[in-house]
This record gives C-alpha cells, structure tokens and sequence, in this order.
C-alpha cells in the first residue's frame, strides 16, 4: 500500500538554516513508474512526499563540492558503515560512451561538446536519484542539481555554451525536476579553497582534466558558494552542511566521524 506523509526537516542542526515552512517531498521511483508524465506533473509532486511502507525511515544524502575537493575519498569512508549505501557519479561512463569520451571531448572544445557531455551527465544522473534504495541510507556524489546549477551553468556563464544548448539542456532539466521525484533530505558541502582543489586535481592527474586552468576551478566554487552558502542563484533542495575541507585527509576522516550522526539522521 502507497502511504504519503510529510516531513519537517530540523534546522538548527545543520550550519546553514532553510526556510523553516520547507517541506521537502519525495516519491518513490517505483510509484513513479505507475504514474503517466501528465497525472504526475498535475500532483505536484514537488510538493508532496509519498513513500512505500517501510521507506519511511530512508534517507538520501547528496555529497557536494568542487573538482578533486574529496568527494570519493568521503564516499569511501562512508563506505565502510553498513547501512549506507553509497553511489559514485558516473565518470567512467562520461570519459566511455560506446567507445567515445563526451568528457575529454567538452574539455578540448566545451562550445562543441559541452551539450554532449551535459546531455549524457542528466542522463546518467537522472538513472542514479531513481535507482531504487538497497540500504536505509543511501550517499550520492554529486546530483542532477549541480549538474545544471553550477556545470551547466558555468559553460553558459563564460561564454563557452550557445543559447540554443543551454534553453534546451534547461528545458529538460525543468521537465526532469517538475515529473520526477528526486529525492534529497541532505546536502554535505565539502567547501574548499580553490587551490586545494587545484593541487588535488593535479596529484590525481586524470588525463582529460590536465587543460583545467585555476580559474575553471574558481568559477565551479563561485558557483557552489552562490547557491549552497549564499543562497543567491537557485533554490537549495535540502538543508545544507558545511563541511571545511581543505584540511589533511587525517583531520577529514576526523570530521567525518564527528558528522556522522548528523548525517545518519538526515531525514529526522
Ligand atoms: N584531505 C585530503 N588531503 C590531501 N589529498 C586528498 C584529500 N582528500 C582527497 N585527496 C586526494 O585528492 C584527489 C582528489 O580526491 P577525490 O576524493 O577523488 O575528489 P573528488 O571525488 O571530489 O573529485 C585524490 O588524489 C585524493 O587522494
Ligand atoms: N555536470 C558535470 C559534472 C562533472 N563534470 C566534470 C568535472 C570533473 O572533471 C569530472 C567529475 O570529477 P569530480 O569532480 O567528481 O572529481 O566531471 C562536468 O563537466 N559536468
């Protein structure tokens, strides 16, 4: 039997406060699936949280932050808890489409393959927030969100995307966003200074990203720092932690411990 409900989220946990009338929403994939485009985007499912029994209790947490700010190395870590499930973005699926690389490519000429790979990131995004949850609490690199909120955005921004690709790319991501649930009780922002992310890049020395100049990485945080601390570009889905990270991996995986509980009970 399909149960709706709503949850309040708490506020005074987290670093930075949401509109205490918030109320955030979710559906279950599956419910999705029995609901046309049409019927689903008329229940506003934007506005209204309704779970299968027993999934009450589950919780989604996005990790966000910069290129090479430590996502992976968190993930990791989170890892090893059980009960969590945790889902790394998809990037060997962008550096690997039926043999083609739409990353390394937007990275050689972002105006004639950033629609590409952007196309390719919602999709493959979009397939990670419907998966259905195997564990009570599931952590997600990155979300469909950031990818038009900040990459999206960034290659329009600086010039480097055509208005036809973007009013498209943000077409689908209006549609995407208004149809389907997308579950989110948390945000952990890994916040780091550019340069940390630049010296992390560098050392983790993916061929694609060896052309990513400083100021790429600084218009990426720029971008996270409006819409996640200073709430000056688009609406924030889910109250938000602030996680400092531009500390060795030592004092990381000290926070991490530190913050576990209130990650652990994202959804309360
Ligand atoms: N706290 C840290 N101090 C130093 N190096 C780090 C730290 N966290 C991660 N790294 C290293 O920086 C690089 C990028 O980290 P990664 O976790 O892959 O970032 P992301 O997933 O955000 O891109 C990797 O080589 C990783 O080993
Ligand atoms: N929507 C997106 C998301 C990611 N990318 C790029 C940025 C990095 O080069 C790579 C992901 O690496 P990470 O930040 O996880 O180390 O993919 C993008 O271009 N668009």
């Amino acid at each position: 039997m399909i149960v709706g409900f709503f949850c309040r989220v708490v506020l005074p946990l987290y670093s930075h406060k949401y509109p205490s009338t918030h109320v955030l929403v979710r559906q279950t994939p599956a419910l999705g699936k029995h609901l046309s485009g049409r019927s689903r985007s008329s229940t506003s499912v934007n506005h209204r949280k309704l779970v299968r029994n027993g999934e009450g209790k589950k919780s989604v947490i996005w990790l966000e932050g910069n290129i090479a700010s430590g996502k992976t190395t968190c993930l990791e870590y989170f890892s090893k808890t059980s009960d969590i499930e945790v889902l790394t973005e998809p990037v060997s699926k962008w550096r690997n489409v039926q043999g083609c690389n739409p990353l390394g490519l937007m990275y050689q000429d972002p105006s004639r393959w950033g629609l590409t790979l952007q196309t390719y990131v919602q999709l493959t995004m979009l397939d990670r927030h419907v998966l259905p949850m195997a564990s009570p609490i599931r952590m997600m690199e990155r979300s469909i969100y950031s990818a038009k909120y900040i990459f999206v955005e960034n290659l329009y921004k600086s010039g480097k995307m055509p208005e036809v690709d973007f009013a498209v790319l943000s077409e689908w991501f209006e549609w995407i966003v208004k149809n389907i649930a997308i579950p989110v009780d948390l945000i952990v922002y890994l916040q780091t200074s550019p340069q940390t992310c630049y010296e992390r890049l560098k050392q983790r020395c993916r061929e694609e990203e060896k052309v990513i100049p400083l100021e790429y990485i600084e218009s990426i945080h720029n971008l996270y720092e409006d819409w996640l601390i200073h709430h000056k570009s688009f609406e924030v889905p889910a109250p938000v932690l602030v996680m400092p990270a531009d500390h060795d991996l030592k004092k990381m995986l000290h926070q991490f411990e530190e913050n576990r509980e209130k990650i652990l009970m994202a959804n309360c």
